[in-house]
């Protein structure tokens, strides 16, 4: 089912394109959104968060317009946003924190309300944290927090910039089971440079540069697109630039086959880094 429409979508930044013509459809699960630095990827979510007006084309969230203000309502009722610098107040407990953005999202009935943030604690597994300081939980926990204030009111439709940025292994991890869970019956759009959280997450991903979409698709089409151009040899190539040594000891590259070199599978980094290489050689984007 889809959820979000993307339309002809552009913002400017003064004389910076953010976001060029873009054209998108999302549905339930999780999308992956990649691309390098200033490739719009922001600027998309803050659009589809309704923290940004657009300068040309539309939005529709469930059907309704975040343009017109009697829907931007209705629209801001079924999303959850999680920024990328959400700015948690340090000196807010856990729980005054998620029960002060729950009065913010017009949950005015007390009891609900404080069965809400009690939910939300629970799905992002705070429980215990309750009533710590946020300047006291480890950088995952802030992470979980900020998720949590995305989830009240059990929203449709989840926005994470950049969730797993700072995060190490093991927080990472248990971070993208959280999402995983959270996917099952929501439609979240998660913006990252970690080609690994896409392959281990994303049922679908879109790739933007240049403030375009540059490809739509399941991660294993986004591999696919370096088939056949993954090289393994056992000693360097003479004619590639770009090639390491990997924990095999041969040598890896991406591009044309160097003398010697077997085929091997190409991984979705290797499809993103050859398509955004495409993408700029062939003048599709800036
Ligand atoms: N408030 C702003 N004022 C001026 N320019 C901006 C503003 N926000 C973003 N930009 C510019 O718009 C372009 C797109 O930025 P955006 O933050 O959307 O990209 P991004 O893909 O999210 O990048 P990153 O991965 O670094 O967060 C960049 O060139 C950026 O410098």
């Amino acid at each position: 089912m889809t959820t979000v429409t993307v339309d002809n979508l552009s913002k400017r930044y003064g004389s910076t394109v953010a976001l060029d013509a873009v054209d998108l459809t999302i549905g339930v699960g999780v999308t992956g959104l990649l691309g390098p630095n200033g490739a719009g990827k922001s600027t998309l979510l803050r659009c589809l968060a309704t923290a940004l007006g657009p300068d040309a084309g539309s939005i529709r969230v469930h059907g309704f317009d975040p343009a017109v203000p009697a829907q931007r309502t209705e629209v801001r009722r079924r999303i959850g946003y999680l920024p990328q610098n959400p700015g948690l107040y340090p000196h807010f407990t856990a729980y005054d924190l998620l029960d002060y953005v729950a009065v913010l999202k017009e949950m005015t009935d007390t009891q609900r309300r404080r069965a809400e943030v009690r939910r939300v604690l629970d799905e992002v597994e705070l429980t215990d944290r309750a009533k710590t300081k946020v300047r006291k939980l480890s950088g995952g926990m802030r992470q979980r927090l900020g998720l949590a204030q995305a989830l009240l009111g059990d929203p449709e439709l989840v926005i994470l910039d950049e969730p797993t940025v700072g995060l190490d292994p093991e927080q990472r991890m248990s971070f993208r089971a959280l999402i995983s869970r959270i996917g099952e019956r929501r439609t979240v759009l998660l913006s990252t440079h970690q080609t690994e959280d896409v392959g281990a997450l994303c049922e679908r991903v879109v790739v933007m540069s240049g403030g375009r979409v540059v490809f739509e698709g399941g991660p294993k089409e986004l591999a696919g697109v370096a088939e056949g151009q993954v090289w393994l040899s056992e000693s360097p190539p003479v004619r590639n630039t770009a090639y390491w040594r990997n924990a095999d000891g041969l040598y890896r590259t991406v591009g044309p086959r160097p003398d010697g070199a077997e085929a091997t599978r190409p991984s979705i980094e290797d499809g993103y880094l050859l398509l955004l290489g495409t993408a700029v050689a062939t003048g599709a984007v800036r």
